[in-house]
């Protein structure tokens, strides 16, 4: 069995990724035709307004575009140019069912290919996303979930014991700690509480990279001076303790019976570069959304005492249908991720329009999720009881995305959060402090503005 320090030497470092990323994968469209056609209308205001607009401003300007352009429209945003927003619904299931070999999604996140390497799944287009989806699959399947609830719970009663009584705190901040303690826990297995601590602090280093950070992307012989050189000692540093982690796993003779998703992923021969490029897109893509996602529903919750009268009977039982419709309506009406990025590779028809190949789309999850027309005249307002009607339309419900490129972690994050909100509410009471929290972009969430601030008032365990 290979040392971590062999392991190590025969496996790409920090500066190997930001050195190869341009140029590993296949970014290279030149073969396809980008046709001059009329786009759909949309603004003439100038792209660098437009691009602040999007970047900063998404949930205010979209719908005000929307409003004026109707359900499909042509952006102007940096870094791609032309974008076409839609929040039709036949437009988005047609996006969604059509062959992986027209519509990309992987070349639109290229950007993270330094940080989640070449073999990651929300880099990869056909024909090599869905080999790395499949080995992705099994350790997210519901029977493989069911094992890991308790230890969710176990991390979540140790984070709310953390928390003060009669003073305020951002919840953001406290969901950000947990979902990075479950992330670690629960898919990396680190059941040792020192590993665990010295493994989160160096990943919060390494979640926590900023815009000027990732200039080094475009100038990587950045690396060598300050500040960018502490940024790739930190990402190294990161990368040791999760190749100690995979060598560990590889060699623990117990792993067939472990719950964690780490200890899936090792079996078999599994190359501990592509195990590693594996934990860190679970990192990127499961760490922050499902802090926002928590940070909203509670501060929903909260803000809604009816809703929360009708929880706390069913806070006893391990399922609780209403809760369940208490996190999806949360993520429906303040949809984590505001909307999916396809680019065609061939020309398509879509929303009464013709769109070339090379274009960029963008289906509206926000847009269709708080579409009164779909919806009802209450669109807007968070009410879990329309889970409660057969024909609420949840086909129009799509937090996660869909088609081939569908959150693959989406059964884990509804379970996190659904016992993430039990376990907090069987443990303090809380309030909200402020007034209602408005939507804001962060990188590409859109979180509470003031990161949902709370105060705990009782503790009742
Ligand atoms: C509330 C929490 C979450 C939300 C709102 C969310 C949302 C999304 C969305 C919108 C996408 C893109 C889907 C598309 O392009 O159609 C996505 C992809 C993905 N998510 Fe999540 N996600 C969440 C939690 C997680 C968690 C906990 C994990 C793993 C531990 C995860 C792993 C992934 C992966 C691997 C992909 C890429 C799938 C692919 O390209 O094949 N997500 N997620």
């Amino acid at each position: 069995m290979a040392t971590t320090s062999e392991v190590r030497d025969q496996t790409p470092s920090t500066r190997d990724r930001l050195y190869g990323w341009k140029t590993a994968a296949p970014l290279d469209h030149s073969h396809v035709p980008v046709t001059p056609i009329e786009l759909p209308p949309g603004p003439r205001t100038p792209g660098l307004l437009q691009t602040v607009l999007v970047w900063g401003y998404r949930p205010h300007y979209l719908p005000r575009m929307h409003e004026k352009f109707g359900d499909t429209f042509t952006l102007n945003s940096a870094p791609v140019g032309r974008l076409v927003v839609t929040r039709d619904a036949d437009a988005i299931r047609e996006i969604f069912r059509t062959s992986p070999d027209i519509v990309h999604a992987g070349e639109g996140n290229s950007l993270l290919r330094p940080l989640v390497g070449n073999n990651s799944v929300l880099t990869l287009d056909a024909p090599e996303h869905q080999p790395a989806r499949k080995r992705l699959l099994p350790p997210f399947h519901g029977a493989r979930i069911a094992r890991v609830v308790s230890l969710m719970e176990e991390a979540t009663a140790r984070e709310v014991a953390t928390w003060p009584v009669g003073q305020d705190f951002p919840l953001l901040e406290r969901t950000q700690a947990l979902t990075l303690d479950i992330i670690v826990r629960v898919v990396m297995g680190v059941d040792d509480p020192a590993r665990a601590k010295r493994l989160g602090d160096a990943l919060r280093g390494v979640l926590s990279l900023g815009i000027s950070d990732m200039l080094m992307w475009v100038a990587p012989g950045l690396h060598r001076y300050w500040p960018w050189r502490n940024v790739i000692r930190q990402l190294d540093y990161a990368d040791e303790l999760l190749y100690e982690e995979i060598e560990r796993r590889r060699n623990d003779p117990d792993r067939a019976s472990r719950p964690d998703v780490l200890s899936m992923l090792v079996d078999g021969d599994a190359d501990p570069a592509i195990v590693r490029d594996e934990l860190v897109t679970m990192l990127a893509a499961g760490h922050e959304t499902t802090a926002v996602g928590l940070a909203w529903t509670f501060e929903l919750i909260l803000r809604h005492p009816e809703v929360l009268d009708r929880l706390r009977p069913g806070l006893d039982d391990d399922k609780d249908p209403y809760r369940t419709a208490v996190v999806k309506e949360a993520l429906r009406v303040r949809p984590v991720i505001y909307n999916v990025a396809r680019r065609l590779m061939e020309p398509m028809q879509l929303g009464g329009f013709s769109l070339p190949a090379g274009q960029f789309v963008l289906p509206s999850i926000a847009g269709l999720q708080t579409d009164p027309r779909i919806w009802g005249s209450d669109a807007a307002e968070f009410r879990p009881e329309r889970w409660e009607d057969s024909d609420v339309p949840s086909h129009a419900w799509i937090p996660f995305g869909g088609g081939t490129r569908r959150c693959l972690g989406a059964l884990f994050a509804q379970t996190e959060m659904e016992t993430v909100v039990r376990t907090v509410l069987r443990q303090v009471e809380l309030r909200t402090v402020g007034d209602v929290e408005k939507q804001r972009m962060h990188h590409i969430t859109v979180v509470p503005k003031h990161g949902a601030r709370v105060q705990v008032t009782n503790r009742l365990a």
